[in-house]
């Protein structure tokens, strides 16, 4: 028998078993049956050191149990005699040997503490344990039962000294322990046991609920379910079970069992995310790793506090951390300690902690204010925009004598892909500071800014400070994109007000994140931010700000950046190379590329369709085995990007109906041509000069409409006498204007010569020329005023092929200093009133017009 012959081999003096003394027997009971020395006791037994108390102790019947210690005060059943592998076992009085299973019954019919029962064919035994025995010779170590020399351990009584541990750990602990164990299984058993020990606790039972604990834990249900893998090893019990010093015997037992329900909480949670049950073979392996990460996470547990401890010191060497910053983290960190491992705060301090301790304080990189290389940098990473990189040299010039680009807020503003955010990175790496970006756009919450309060599930710092945390040093570049799209105020807050205080040089040395709740020095960033339109921007912003506009690129401007900066980078990301290659890309296929598929005021979709022609490029030259030179051109380039995209914004290749009016529109995706149609919009004559405007207008368009209506009444009353019908049109008809493309929203007072020109043109009958495009705000008096977008408008100009453009005489100046190529081919006509519109589009029709003074 396995575990009887291993209790042979081991010095026994050091095992304890239950000693089943319930009716008398104990050490000193000498009225026991004892019998003297026998011969088969064991050589390599370690003998007691005195010989006649050995020769002293009574002899008893050992039968193997259970598959876990049995302790005092508990009780078992067994419905065979087990062999197991473990070194435990029960002792019953001392009988004559018996060998067989006949044997075996019809002794335990002679023992009176055992209750016995037949169920079917079989036997069951119950066992009422009633003290620890410490067996000191196995007599007959033969299957299944067998003789031991034992001697009963008699506790030790609880002194003074030990009442207020056993109090602490006992019962406080245990009450606290049963709590959690009911709490993670729902087993009504752990709540008896608190019932229990609530009513009944008197430290005389502190043994029993030692017992009571340790045979709870050890039961069958948690060691043949799964949950084998965090039951405690029957070893471990039995170590508290042979320790004689009750105070060491609590300690013990309090870490087996803190143990314990640390992994019972842990697996709850596993369980909830896996299906053990479902697949449990196959899930077998994993849990067993994943217990041993578990085991190690509880043995480490208080390294692992101070590891983390010493990570976070780390993250502060060589850093100047400000005083009111230091104390909070000492403070943290003191918490952090003290914190149980399963505090459900823990995480939550060490994720603060990280953040805390991770920001640059002190730490800046070396200004670098050169201007010919910063002028280096910018020509090596965009072609043109001279204006913009003049003026940024002027700002790193003014930082060299000011020794610091302190305070100032660069807001690029312009339309998508047209090297805004790229730009910026070139004055990063000019100045040789870091560079982070962030986007805004459509944020509509000032937590995204500023970060979220601790006490929120999950929360984290705001962007900025996450930007610091990325940047690692006190003064990146930080662009802030798309300023332009952050949410207006709502309940939420006010996002453009948390912005303003992040920009304010005045406010952001004491920025203050919701997330780390102490002030944060923001003053030595340089902020730039981006933006494709100034209109929905906060005013106070603005203010802030110094604005650069980044305009969209012509044809020309587009060849140019193709040629010398996306084309040799797409080739080389694709693996290619430019020399020696065995393919070519025409000249006229690049010039067809842009006119046909990329004729936004941006780069972004020419670099996308750069990009696929390579990678495209790459394949067939890995696949193809012939070296034949690839060409990419005209005629097969829909096989690399597919149909072209561009369709005509020119709605009339011939004269259009009266009404019909071509104007010139920007927006934040560059210029455009806008249409402009009126029509009357009742058949009888007897309206009563009405508007109607459609086409998704905002307001400032509607009251562009009403003005240019207005004021055409009034024209055709003044100038247009002659002709009665016409000089009534608008009085004695209802009109309707559209501004097609419908879906896309407008706005802005720009179209109001067009509006105007729209309605004149109807009232009258004639239709205005397709090759005539124009803009201009219009007063009601028909004074024509100034716009905005002047090159973007223009451009668009070209890229239908308009060759007259009507501008307000305020934007002439604007006009001659555009570059020449941009107006080749062009006839600009500048005006002042709108009379001077009219006689350009009705030459044959005269009016009585004297230009004011
Ligand atoms: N002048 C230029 N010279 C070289 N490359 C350019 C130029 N302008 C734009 N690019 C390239 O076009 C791409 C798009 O530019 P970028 O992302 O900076 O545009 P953006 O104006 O910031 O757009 P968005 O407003 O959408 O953020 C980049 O790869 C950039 O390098």
């Amino acid at each position: 028998m396995k575990g009887l012959s291993r209790i042979a081999n081991k010095p026994f003096r050091q095992i304890h078993y239950p000693f089943f003394n319930k009716f008398g027997f104990s050490s000193q009971n000498k009225s026991s049956p004892v019998e003297q020395g026998d011969e088969a006791a064991q050589p390599e037994i370690e003998q007691p050191g005195d010989h006649k108390d050995f020769q002293l102790q009574p002899t008893f019947r050992l039968i193997p149990v259970s598959d876990h210690p049995l302790f005092p005060g508990s009780s078992t059943a067994v419905s065979e005699l087990k062999q197991t592998e473990m070194v435990v076992a029960s002792v019953v009085k001392n009988e004559s040997l018996l060998r067989t299973g006949s044997d075996i019954l019809s002794t335990l019919q002679e023992i009176p503490y055992c209750n016995q029962y037949i169920l079917g064919n079989k036997y069951m035994l119950t066992i009422f344990p009633s003290s620890k025995a410490k067996i000191i010779e196995a007599l007959d170590p033969v299957a299944p039962l067998c003789r031991v020399r034992a001697k009963e351990i008699v506790e030790e009584k609880i002194t003074e000294d030990q009442l207020d541990i056993a109090q602490s750990v006992v019962y406080k602990f245990l009450k606290q322990q049963y709590m959690r164990c009911y709490k993670i299984s729902q087993d009504q058993k752990f709540l008896a046991y608190l019932q229990f020990l609530e009513s009944n606790y008197r430290i005389e039972y502190v043994q029993d609920f030692i017992h009571m604990l340790l045979t709870c834990i050890s039961l069958p249900q948690y060691i043949n379910t799964y949950k084998f893998l965090i039951n405690i090893q029957r070893s471990q019990i039995q170590d508290v079970y042979e320790e004689e010093n009750l105070t060491q015997r609590l300690e013990k037992m309090n870490t087996i069992f803190t143990d314990f329900v640390n992994k019972l909480e842990i697996w709850n949670r596993l369980e909830e995310q896996y299906d053990f049950r479902s697949d449990q073979q196959k899930t077998q392996k994993k849990l067993e790793e994943i217990y041993e990460s578990l085991k190690k996470h509880f043995t480490n547990e208080k390294d692992e506090k101070q590891e983390q401890v010493k990570e976070f010191l780390k993250n502060l060497e060589g850093k100047t951390v400000p005083d009111h910053i230091m104390k909070v983290i000492t403070e943290e960190i003191n918490r952090f300690l003290s914190m149980e491992k399963h505090h459900s705060e823990i995480q939550v301090t060490r994720t603060y902690l990280e953040y805390l301790t991770k920001l640059p304080y002190g730490i800046s990189s070396q200004d670098n204010f050169d201007i010919k290389l910063a002028k280096k940098i910018l020509d090596e990473g965009h072609y043109g925009m001279d204006d913009v990189k003049r003026r940024i040299l002027e700002f790193i010039a003014v930082g060299k004598l000011k020794k610091s680009v302190h305070g100032k807020i660069l807001c690029f503003v312009g339309p998508p892909g047209v090297g805004k955010t790229s730009i910026g990175e070139s004055i990063a790496k000019s100045l040789g500071r870091k560079f982070v970006r962030i986007a805004l756009g459509g944020d509509r919450d000032t937590s995204t800014l500023k970060g979220f309060r601790r006490t929120y599930i999950g929360a984290i710092p705001g962007k900025i400070v996450r930007a610091l945390k990325t940047a690692e040093v006190e003064n990146p570049v930080l662009l802030i994109d798309e300023v332009d799209k952050i949410g207006q105020r709502s309940v939420h807050g006010d996002p453009g007000s948390a912005l303003l205080e992040i920009l304010d040089p005045e406010q952001n040395a004491q920025f203050t994140d919701d997330y780390l709740d102490v002030p944060i020095d923001l003053s030595k960033v340089l902020f730039l931010c981006t933006a494709n339109i100034l209109d929905t921007l906060h005013p106070a912003l603005l203010d802030r700000m110094e604005i650069i506009k980044v305009s969209g690129y012509t044809h020309n401007e587009k060849r140019h950046i193709l040629d010398g900066y996306l084309l040799p980078e797409a080739i080389e990301n694709a693996g290619l190379n430019i020399e020696g290659a065995n393919f070519k890309i025409t000249e006229e296929v690049k010039d067809y590329i842009i006119q046909n598929y990329s004729r936004e005021p941006g780069m972004r979709s020419l670099k996308k369709f750069i990009n696929r022609i390579s990678e495209k490029l790459a394949f067939q030259i890995v696949e193809s085995e012939n070296q034949q030179e690839i060409v990419v051109d005209v005629d097969n380039i829909e096989k690399y990007i597919g149909h072209p995209i561009y369709r005509s914004s020119k709605f009339y290749t011939t004269y259009p109906p009266p009404g019909v009016v071509i104007g010139l529109a920007y927006n934040e995706y560059g210029g455009a041509i806008l249409y402009i149609e009126s029509a009357q919009s009742t058949y009888s004559n007897e309206g009563k000069g009405g508007l109607k405007v459609t086409g998704s207008l905002g307001d400032v368009m509607k009251e562009s409409s009403t003005i240019a209506q207005t004021y055409a009444k009034n024209f055709l009353s003044k100038y247009i006498k002659q002709n009665e019908f016409a000089t009534k049109y608008l009085e004695t008809h209802d009109v309707h204007i559209h501004f097609p493309e419908g879906a896309i929203p407008k706005d802005g007072p720009s179209a109001g010569i067009t509006i105007t020109s729209s309605l004149l043109s109807l009232a009258l009958g004639k239709s205005v020329p397709q090759d005539i495009a124009m803009t201009g705000e219009i007063s009601l008096n028909g004074k024509v005023l100034a716009i905005g977008g002047v090159k973007e408008k223009t451009m668009s100009a070209t890229r239908e092929g308009i060759k007259k453009l009507i501008f307000p005489k305020a934007n002439q100046k604007d006009i001659n200093e555009l570059p020449a190529y941009i107006k080749e081919g062009i006839q600009f006509y500048f005006v002042d009133e709108y009379p001077e519109v009219f006689r350009i589009l009705f030459p044959d029709i005269s009016i009585d017009y004297q230009q004011s003074q």
